[in-house]
């Protein structure tokens, strides 16, 4: 069995080829900022990604049509439970609506249908960003009418911390992590025993990240809204696209910031180590979520490659638990077992119903 897996990220797309469980190749392709930001909505970028893809699939000499499935990173959906579920002309829908909310990850199951269509194949999304294992108590904000909403990288962090539970010899089931998944978006989530209980929402809340703000001070915020300098969209696109290191540095690529740094460019230190120190804040968070019964803490996604970013972190949370750092994503792994347990009939997949 053969699987084409496709995982949109802000700045990249990642792009791998699986034979059964074996990854046959990987390669990721970087989208400059000024590319992204010709398209109006996130949702409008599938043409030019699909191009992409098929422009890497020639380079690797593989054929689209030697594919049994297309697995695609799942989007902003309603809260759900984690699992494989088939991309149909409804779930398509609805990722390209993005009621939920523009976002990369929306691209997945649209590049996946329509590629899977030109080859009549199904198409799949695998523990979309909207699973939502939150406990009743990590569901207030404080106003009512504004439940705290579960959007994280919910496919890397369970897939990583069960490989870390392996190495320790235990089950996902049986440990207590905090796991951050370091890439576009930011995510810190307390995983007690196999759940996700609690977990900053990645798009708007917790430290900021490459592109986005994290919290911000809501008094402020409102008062910016009502400036009349700007519309919604402008405000949303400041908060989940051109906030955080990008909003202090213009770079979305922290690889750019850490050389300005190491050159002598102090700004670019001092917003490294704010970004730092705000993931250290919401590690100490989700350890008194978890009353200080912490296992381990992984570090992982694209700015775990950096070393003075995960030193940066550890040096501050080391006190709570052991760090694990690995850098990088299994996503591509995890997304091809969840189409490949369908094709196999191990499991069955779900379909999207909201
Ligand atoms: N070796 C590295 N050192 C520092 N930062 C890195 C490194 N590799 C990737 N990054 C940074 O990681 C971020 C992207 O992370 P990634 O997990 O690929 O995110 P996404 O999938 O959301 O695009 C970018 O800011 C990129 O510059
Ligand atoms: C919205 C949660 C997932 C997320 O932030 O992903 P990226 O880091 O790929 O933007």
């Amino acid at each position: 069995m053969r699987v084409l897996v496709i995982n949109p990220g802000s700045t990249s797309t990642k792009i791998a080829a699986f034979e059964n469980e074996t990854c046959l190749w990987k390669t990721g392709i970087d989208h400059p900022a000024q590319e992204i930001e010709g398209f109006a909505r996130v949702g409008d970028q599938y043409e030019y990604r699909i191009a992409a893809v098929l422009k890497t699939l020639a380079l690797k000499g593989d054929a689209l049509e030697t594919f049994n499935a297309i697995a695609g990173r799942g989007g902003l959906l309603a809260p759900l439970i984690g699992g494989t579920y088939f991309v149909d002309d409804n779930l398509v829908r609805v990722l390209q609506d993005a009621p939920g909310g523009e976002h990369a990850s929306n691209l997945g199951g649209i590049i996946a249908y329509h590629l899977g269509r030109r080859i009549n194949v199904p198409a799949f999304i695998v523990d979309p960003v909207a699973v939502d294992e939150m406990e009743p108590l990590a569901r207030f904000s404080g106003l009512p009418e504004l439940p705290r909403i579960s959007l994280s990288h919910a496919l890397n962090m369970k897939a990583v911390a069960r490989k870390v539970a392996r190495q320790i010899g235990k089950t996902y089931q049986e440990v207590n992590f905090i796991v951050v998944h370091l890439g576009g978006g930011i995510s810190v989530a307390a995983h007690y025993k196999g759940r996700m209980i609690d977990v900053n929402n990645a798009n708007s809340e917790g430290p900021f990240s490459v592109d986005r703000c994290g919290t911000l001070p809501a008094y402020q915020l409102v008062k910016l809204c009502y400036s009349g300098n700007y519309s919604e969209q402008e405000m949303l696109n400041k908060i989940t696209k051109e906030g955080g290191m990008f909003a202090y540095l213009k770079t979305k690529d922290a690889r750019a910031a850490e050389k300005r740094m190491s050159e002598g460019d102090s700004q670019a230190k001092l917003v490294l180590e704010a970004l730092c120190y705000q993931v250290s804040k919401e590690i100490g968070a989700m350890a008194a979520v978890m009353a200080g019964d912490v296992d381990r803490i992984v570090l992982t996604g694209g700015l775990a490659h950096s070393q003075f970013i995960t030193c940066e972190i550890s040096r501050r949370i080391a006190f709570i638990a052991k760090v694990e750092v690995v850098p990088g994503e299994e996503e591509m792994e995890a997304l091809a077992s969840g189409a490949l347990r369908v094709l196999k009939g191990e499991e069955q997949a779900l379909v999207y119903q909201a």
